[in-house]
């Protein structure tokens, strides 16, 4: 049985201030229950995260990481640089990460195989373009994503794995994906895994929509049989917001 998660992408908001604020906030409305709750922060943000929520079950992820080991990478974090400090879990392959900032298939596949072999859950990014949408391409594209994201994985990790349908073009847009529409990408997701690594790992692989995920419109995308929950950017900022689509 998959059991929901319902991540928040804080993407780069919140000083360290703010996130004690939240973590105090939103501590006092959440109940723990049987969904998986995590908040994905920037880097600056995650300690102090750890160190608020570590009486809850609540899991604090990163939104990148570099995908060698260690090495001469100005800038860059290294997966044991956030296990060290407890994260759980992190983005990868993030739409914003791939248009603004030059992310291919192959690092979101290298990353990948970092983060699984410092133990950290990774949640692969994937979705079309409105062009790709309009054109037709849009499940081609998902299943080149999926498939060159998860090259060389084995299938106890291809069911660990997380991955988050986002299409570009609900991202941020107010612009939502239609319940069946989302659904109908998670379950083709589902069936790429099926048909790369067998039913097992495909019943057991999350597979979260995200793309203007409101309190108004979570429960009825959250309820469809594919999508096993939601990675919520500006929603997930406002702790009063954040817990009513945790709730949904
Ligand atoms: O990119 C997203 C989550 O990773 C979605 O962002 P919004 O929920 O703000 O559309």
């Amino acid at each position: 049985m998959r059991k929901p998660l319902i991540a928040g992408n804080w993407k780069m908001f919140k000083t360290t201030a703010e996130a004690k604020d939240f973590a105090a906030e939103f501590k006092k409305i959440y109940v723990s229950s049987d969904i998986q709750v995590a908040v994905c922060a920037p880097f600056t943000q995650l300690e102090a995260l750890k160190e608020a929520f570590q009486d809850t079950d609540i899991q604090v992820g990163a939104q990148n990481l570099h995908f060698a080991e260690e090495g001469a990478f100005t800038g860059e974090i290294s997966a044991a640089m956030l296990k060290e400090i407890g994260v759980d879990c992190c983005i990868i392959g993030h739409s914003e990460r791939r248009q603004l900032f030059g992310e291919t298939d192959e690092m979101v596949n290298k990353k990948l195989h970092q983060a699984f072999a410092s133990g950290i859950r990774p949640i692969l990014c994937v979705g079309e373009s409105l062009e790709q949408r309009d054109g037709g391409q849009a499940f081609d594209l998902v299943r080149s994503q999926m498939k060159a994201g998860m090259q060389g994985l084995h299938a106890d990790q291809a069911a660990a794995l997380i991955v988050a349908y986002e299409p570009v073009w609900a991202i941020g847009t107010g612009r939502t994906a239609e319940p069946e529409q989302a659904d109908e990408m998670c379950g083709f997701i589902r069936q790429v895994v099926e048909d790369l690594y067998g039913e097992e790992a495909a019943d057991k692989v999350l597979i979260l929509y995200g793309g203007s995920v409101k309190p108004s419109n979570a429960s009825e995308l959250l309820n469809m049989g594919d999508i096993d929950g939601a990675l919520v950017g500006g929603a997930s900022l406002v702790p009063e917001d954040f817990i009513q689509i945790v709730n949904f």
